[in-house]
């Protein structure tokens, strides 16, 4: 029998997903009011918004939205008391509708994010990250796909500085930043046959050693092909939509130094089809993976290896549910079609896969604050 767990909620006062529905989000729509001079229509909308994400129920979208996505079944709900998956994931697209992103006017197509998104690229953290680039041209094949990986998982956190993995330090540590390390399975996969779709989170900082790492995979020839899942429209303030692929290569390719060189092998592999971008709907889905749509699965289903990027990705993937830490990553990611590795800093409740050793270590030093601080990560991989 698949193993099973309570669906997480955001109704218990104090918890991490009750502060995200009652604080966080009223701080995005006071930042994104701030972002772009509205109009009266728009402020109106926020307001409303504002109210009701906080105090009010599920209202239904415009044109019968989320048919087939659930939402008949939690209209009149609190948003506290419906999966926190989908109170959250609603609560983008409704923010969307206020500021007229799917609208007839003006403002149709407008990103309420991008301003912060431009900022990051635009930053001297970027400048040093790219500048890294250079040093690690002496090192070996082996060497910079490592430290890339490890750009890329760490760029989850926006924290990124191609660290090459210091496996004594890790060793050192009673708690070790990586509480779980499939790499080498990772690696083992990437034998230069097939494509990987790696399904994307963040933009800026994070996409940035995406991209590159996916530069050197299709330059040391691990893969044939590289497919970079987006999302079709803005979400959890800075999930990477197509705009922002766009930014990102525009960025690459006018950076001084080999960063340049990695930007333009990305722009080829882009005009020759070996990288191309998607942007399913179901990646803005309020729903976990299992739930997949059939042309998806299929999609999926093809590729040597998908990487999904990230903690929302990663409570997609396994289930946004309550799991004993210890529960089969391998297992909860039967259903999927296809080998599947998990890159993520850890930033919500949900876990799997930890042996009990990790575990006790981490509860001992921390507490359960280890779950969300973004101070730990895991490369997860079921074959
Ligand atoms: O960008 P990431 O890694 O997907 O993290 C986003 C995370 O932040 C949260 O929105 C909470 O602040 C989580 O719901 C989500 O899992």
């Amino acid at each position: 029998m698949s193993p099973s767990a309570a669906v997480i909620l955001g109704s218990a006062p104090e918890s991490f997903p009750y502060s995200v529905l009652a604080e966080r989000h009223p701080a995005i729509i006071g930042q994104v009011r701030e972002a772009f001079p509205y109009g009266p229509e728009q402020h109106r909308a926020l307001d409303a918004l504002l109210a009701g994400c906080t105090e009010g129920v599920i209202e239904p979208l415009p044109d019968g939205a989320w048919g087939e996505w659930g939402i008949d079944d939690h209209v009149g709900q609190s948003w506290f008391d419906v999966p926190w998956l989908w109170s959250e994931s609603y609560f983008y697209r409704r923010l969307l509708d206020a500021v007229g992103y799917f609208g007839d006017g003006p403002w149709r197509g407008i990103d309420p994010f991008r301003p912060s998104k431009l900022a990051e690229l635009d930053s001297q953290e970027t400048d040093q990250e790219l500048a890294a680039l250079d040093e690690l041209a002496s090192r070996t094949a082996e060497e910079q796909g490592a430290a890339l990986l490890h750009g890329s998982l760490w760029g989850n956190r926006a924290d990124l500085g191609f660290r090459l993995s210091d496996g004594e330090a890790e060793r050192r540590d009673a708690v070790p930043d990586l509480v779980a390390d499939d790499s080498d399975r990772l690696w083992s996969l990437l034998d230069g046959t097939g494509t990987l779709c790696l399904i994307a989170d963040n933009a800026g900082r994070e996409l940035i050693p995406d991209l590159l790492l996916l530069a050197h995979l299709l330059e040391h020839g691990r893969i044939e092909r590289a497919v970079l899942h987006v999302k079709p429209y803005p979400y959890y303030v800075s999930d990477a939509t197509t705009a922002d692929v766009v930014d990102a290569l525009r960025r690459l390719v006018r950076a001084p130094g080999r960063a340049a060189e990695y930007g333009r092998r990305l722009w080829d592999a882009m005009a020759d089809g070996r990288l191309s971008v998607r942007a399913h709907a179901f990646s803005c889905a309020p729903l976990p993976y299992a739930d997949m749509p059939d042309d998806l699965r299929a999609e999926i289903g093809g590729a040597a290896l998908t990487v999904l990027k990230g903690d929302l990705n990663y409570r997609r993937l396994v289930g946004d549910r309550w799991w004993a830490p210890t529960t089969s990553f391998a297992e909860v990611t039967a259903y999927f079609p296809g080998p599947v590795a998990a890159l993520r800093t850890l930033k919500s409740d949900v876990i799997t896969g930890l042996d009990d050793r990790t575990e006790a270590a981490l509860v001992e030093a921390e507490g359960q604050r280890w779950r969300t601080s973004g101070t730990h990560a895991l490369i997860q991989v079921r074959p």
